[in-house]
């Protein structure tokens, strides 16, 4: 421990002079750039001084933490022994690391750029043993460590407070072997610790800590797209976020052309992940949902169910595409330009073709107009060559801005705006049974039309679902203007057809990684099965991997969401936890409110976050139960606030995680709702350590059966 403090404080000591470095190359300025020789003219010092200034920035901004988690101690040869599952590939004995030792930590620590390194980066090649080597396949390592840090360390040498090791190849005289990763629980101490450890606050890294079936993940090739079917707590959206780590730092010149996009549910979603990739380093990540990336007005109206659903149906899509395209019509004239004292005519025919070949060319739309434009001028040319000899650039240019031109264009291939595409096909039921008969029913076409259709599109109130529609129409007229080298899609069964859409036009020359689970749809166009959902992602190849093993929600409550999961019918495999920690009550009580500030007291007798978690329409009346009761709440638009007792609307709680929940009433959750079971099961799976279900009315049918050891049925206590 001694050794290992020290050494702690030479990192310690290496970073903050690597930071004070940053900071004095900034202040200083071009000066020391130009004398270290590295840049000679003015504007490319400039860049190199805004590079400074971020990265100085950067190392500023990262939270503290301790510097290195582990360590990996190679054998040399001679000792390391062939154990008949170590050769087959994947098992490197590198020569290059014999006999070396490692730290590995968030990120590399040395004493100057050109040093050898103090701690490895996590991501760096060498780190993948500390997370894959096993007994059985050691990968040339003799010895793991793991350190233990007191919680909340910014890492100061005496917060050093466990080391543990594990002997994976064994030497004379020493022929245990602690090997991990077969088990339930895990091996480690300091793991098991680290995933039980009370929650607070935004969500953590877990890199000290990722297991091998996620590390799996996390380092897939850039070029490979996937989707992870995880069960609750499996740490789907803890593997995307590393994932995007790993990427940035392994290809930062090819993710830096296209930028990296993580996208999640909803804002409460997105500050409770926002800072784990700051964490890691990685400060340059959009976060946000695929309503921001569609958000070209306000959206203002609201959709009726009925209209929703078809508006995110993907026969959508080829309705749009329809009604834009029925605005390219067949020549009926000839075309005639006049041109100093001669005219030029094509005529009809020879137009429509032309029409006619470039629309079963298939480009986007903006594109076929300009297409068209240049195919005429080249007809224009052919004649004017024939009585002339080549025209110039200039007379070519001339005829393709001529007015006559133009107008042709405007009559058979008008410009179009995504806004007067979709205003027309929602104001004008001609217009919507042009382009929807044999695609959408009549009354799914109904449900569509505006009651009041505006006077101009510029007038029109746009719904949710109207801003994926425009753009859908967007990306027919012209590509994107976004498009990313990954994608991160988290929650990604709760996304419509025509949602992911949206992701793919914006992922086409890129990879994705989809994370979501089946079982916690909610959304009426919550995906069914996988290959659906990833073909309108654009990646109907994309392989599907599943996660069971949990490290949020306790074996006890495991089982009661499983048995839940029975009753909904959907193509996924149960969860396992590999915590045995744990407790869930459930207990019919008189009066609620009574019952609930009762539970949240108890409750905040130990540590870690709260939530009261309670259908919609009864999340208001139950803070304001709890506000009269004396108790400070947050809601989740403040997650992160000072109280630890939040409360939650059943809908808000999807991707989050609190130490005890408190679950009132699951029967109206169910009830809520259409897909209200689902809910119930996301809802059921946020408790990181105690469940307590309280209720009056009884419970769903999948419920009443827990009969978990940890379950308490307590009948109601007389007044206190
Ligand atoms: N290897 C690990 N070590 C420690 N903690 C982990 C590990 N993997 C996941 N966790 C923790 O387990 C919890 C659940 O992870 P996460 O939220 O990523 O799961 P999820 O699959 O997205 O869950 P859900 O679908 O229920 O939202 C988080 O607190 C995460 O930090």
């Amino acid at each position: 421990m001694t050794r290992e403090r020290a050494y702690a404080r030479v990192c310690r000591d290496a970073m903050a002079r690597t930071v004070a470095d940053a900071q004095e190359r900034v202040t200083s300025g071009a000066g020391v750039v130009r004398e270290e020789g590295v840049s000679g003219d003015g504007a490319s010092a400039e860049a190199l001084g805004r590079a400074l200034r971020s990265w100085a920035k950067e190392l500023r901004e990262e939270p503290e933490a301790p510097l290195f988690f582990g360590r990996l101690d190679f054998s040399d040869r001679d000792a390391t022994p062939e154990t008949g599952h170590g050769t087959g590939p994947g098992t490197p004995t590198d020569a290059a690391h014999e006999a070396q030792r490692y730290y590995i930590g968030r990120r590399r620590v040395a004493e100057h750029p050109a040093a050898p390194p103090l701690v490895l980066d996590w991501r760096a090649p060498v780190s993948r043993a500390f997370y894959q080597a096993t007994a059985a396949q050691p990968r040339g390592v003799a010895v793991r460590r793991r350190f233990g840090w007191a919680p909340g360390s910014r890492g100061a040498p005496e917060d050093l407070t466990g080391l543990e090791d594990e002997h994976l190849t064994p030497h004379d005289g020493d022929g245990t072997h602690t090997g991990t990763g077969t088990g339930e629980a895990p091996a480690s101490a300091i793991v098991a610790g680290e995933i039980e450890r009370p929650r607070v606050g935004p969500m953590r890294d877990i890199v000290a800590t990722i297991q091998p079936e996620q590390d799996d993940l996390v380092r897939g090739g850039l070029a490979e797209s996937f989707c992870v079917q995880g069960a609750p707590g499996t740490g789907k959206t803890a593997v995307g976020l590393h994932r995007a780590a790993y990427l940035l730092y392994t290809h930062p010149r090819r993710i830096a052309r296209g930028g990296l996009l993580v996208l999640g549910p909803n804002e409460a979603f997105l500050r409770y992940i926002s800072q784990v990739l700051p964490s890691l380093g990685e400060v340059g990540v959009r976060q946000c949902t695929v309503g921001d990336l569609v958000a070209r007005h306000p959206a203002v109206a609201e959709d009726g169910e009925e209209a929703a659903r078809v508006k995110h149906d993907p026969r959508m899509a080829a309705v749009l595409r329809r009604s834009l395209y029925g605005r390219v019509r067949a020549p009926e004239e000839p075309l005639v330009v006049p041109d100093g004292s001669y005219r030029w005519r094509v005529d009809a025919g020879e137009l429509a073709r032309l029409v006619e070949l470039v629309e079963r060319e298939d480009p986007p739309y903006e594109v076929g107009r300009e297409r068209v434009r240049a195919r005429v001028v080249a007809l224009l040319r052919d004649r004017a060559e024939r009585r002339a000899g080549p025209p110039g650039a200039e007379w070519l240019r001339r005829m393709g801005r001529a007015r006559a031109v133009t107008a042709f264009l405007d009559a058979v291939w008008p410009k179009a705006r995504p806004e007067e595409v979709l205003a027309q096909l929602l104001g004008d039921a001609g217009e919507l049974s042009r382009s929807a008969d044999g695609l959408l029913t009549g009354p799914e076409q109904r449900a569509l039309l505006w009651e009041r259709a505006p006077r101009t599109f510029r007038g029109a109130r746009w719904s949710r679902a109207d801003l994926v529609l425009l753009d859908e129409v967007a990306g027919l007229i012209g590509r994107p203007e976004e498009s990313y080298g990954h994608v991160v899609v988290d929650e990604a069964q709760d996304l419509s057809p025509m949602e992911c859409r949206v992701i793919a036009r914006r992922s086409e020359y890129g990879s994705l990684t989809v994370l979501g689970d089946l079982a916690q749809g909610t959304t009426p166009w919550a995906a069914a099965r996988w290959p659906e959902q990833l073909a309108h992602l654009g990646r109907p190849e994309a392989r599907v991997v599943p996660l069971t093993t949990g490290f949020r929600v306790p074996r006890a409550i495991v089982a009661a969401a499983n048995a839940l999961l029975d009753s909904l019918d959907v193509p996924v495999p149960p969860a396992r936890s590999l915590r045995g920690d744990g407790e869930l009550r459930v207990r019919e009580v008189p009066d609620l409110a009574r019952a609930t500030a009762e539970a949240v007291r108890e409750a905040l007798t130990r540590a870690g976050s709260v939530a009261v978690i309670a259908a919609d329409e009864h999340a208001e009346a139950a803070r304001a139960a709890l506000t009269g009761a004396g108790f400070r709440t947050t809601s989740a638009e403040e997650i992160g606030g000072e109280a630890r007792v939040t409360v939650l609307p059943a809908s808000a709680a999807k991707g989050l995680e609190y130490d005890h929940v408190i679950l009132l009433e699951p029967s109206a959750i169910v009830a809520a709702e259409p897909r209200g079971a689902h809910r119930l099961y996301v809802v059921l799976t946020r408790a990181v350590s105690r469940l307590d279900i309280l209720h009056t009315a009884p419970l769903p049918a999948a419920l009443t059966g827990m009969t978990a050891p940890s379950t308490v049925r307590t009948h109601p206590r007389g007044a206190r």
